[in-house]
């Protein structure tokens, strides 16, 4: 685990000193868009951009999720980087194994932060969206991503589904903002936290959230109600990791999620929803948290459990 600094690549944990032991996530550098606007820099084309992503990570697991819904696979290309990261950061597989960088066979993704951007100062972190016409990234930051697959290449899937519809987007945003700090971000705020203080801080605040969640959904189908949105999915990636990693790897262990009823029930139909199984894979997910962060786990010994099964019956059409 690392960043880089005045171009080269160095081997350092979150450093949480100054912020008393809180947790405090790095912004996301690279924010273009894809658009056929006059003077884009980054036109809509099919097989012109990539996605970098981990399956471990839950905001890469959002933009693999849209590309499923927005049926973008024979337009973005993928490559997954292997499960692990150490001290080189994450890190790609042989050639022609799975986790192989599919466009320049490089050894780390570090090196293609630095490819883009050679005065990129900081954390290299996935999800990646790769043009690989001007060889740079367009962007970093999932919540961007996720938005620019919702309307962008459109006109050349048909697919118009649309999970952030113009009457919604201020409820949505509201919404989001709140998930984010508490769930999404909140449990890497729980399970990053260096002091007693910041941890029991972002654990109150990441249960009353998943209390006011649970009351939310047994009176709502999706979190705007009827509608499924962008935020659903958003929320979703975090719930898929719950038991299995921040119970846990991060200490959020007042209640697993499956003790929730509603909570529980409404990540089974999100998950059976098609196409959203085959981009979830938990065991890769363990390996990954287990496996590289070594100031919470030294032994890097990874859990056998618990056992779940996510195709088990919903009752959400009764909502
Ligand atoms: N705000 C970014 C966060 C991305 C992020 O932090 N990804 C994590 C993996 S879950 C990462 O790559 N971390 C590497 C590091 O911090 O060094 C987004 O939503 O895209």
């Amino acid at each position: 685990m690392g960043l880089i600094v005045n171009g080269k690549w160095v081997d350092n944990w979150y450093d949480t000193t100054a912020s008393k032991g809180k947790f405090e996530r790095q912004e996301s550098r690279f924010r273009a868009t894809i658009s056929n606007e006059p003077d884009s820099q980054y036109p809509v084309e099919a097989d012109r951009y990539h996605l970098y992503v981990s399956l471990a990570c839950p905001w890469a697991h959002r933009t693999l999720i849209f590309r499923q819904l927005k049926q973008l696979e024979g337009i973005i290309s993928v490559s997954v980087v292997q499960a692990q990261m150490l001290e080189n950061g994450w890190e790609f597989g042989e050639p022609g194994t799975p986790y192989e960088d599919n466009l320049y066979q490089q050894q780390y993704l570090y090196e293609l932060y630095l490819k883009s951007a050679s005065d990129y100062q900081g954390r290299v972190t996935v999800p990646v969206l790769w043009d690989k016409k001007t060889q740079t990234i367009v962007n970093n930051e999932s919540s961007d991503i996720i938005r620019i697959f919702n309307t962008a290449f459109n006109q050349l899937t048909g697919n118009d589904l649309d999970f952030y519809p113009e009457h919604l987007r201020s409820d949505i945003d509201q919404i989001n903002e709140r998930i984010y700090h508490t769930i999404n971000n909140g449990v890497y705020r729980v399970g990053f936290a260096t002091s007693q203080v910041a941890y029991e801080q972002a654990y109150d605040e990441l249960f009353e959230s998943l209390d006011w969640l649970e009351q939310h959904l047994s009176a709502n189908r999706y979190l705007m109600g009827d509608t499924l949105t962008e935020a659903d999915w958003r929320l979703l990636t975090t719930l898929l990791r719950f038991d299995a990693v921040y119970h846990g790897h991060f200490k959020c262990n007042r209640n697993k999620l499956n003790e929730f009823h509603h909570i529980s029930n409404y990540v089974r139909e999100l998950y059976q929803v098609e196409g959203i199984a085959s981009t979830v894979d938990i065991p890769y997910t363990k390996l990954h948290y287990y496996g590289s962060h070594r100031t919470i786990n030294p032994t890097l010994v990874v859990p056998k459990g618990p056992e779940q099964n996510f195709d088990l019956p919903h009752d959400r059409a009764s909502i």
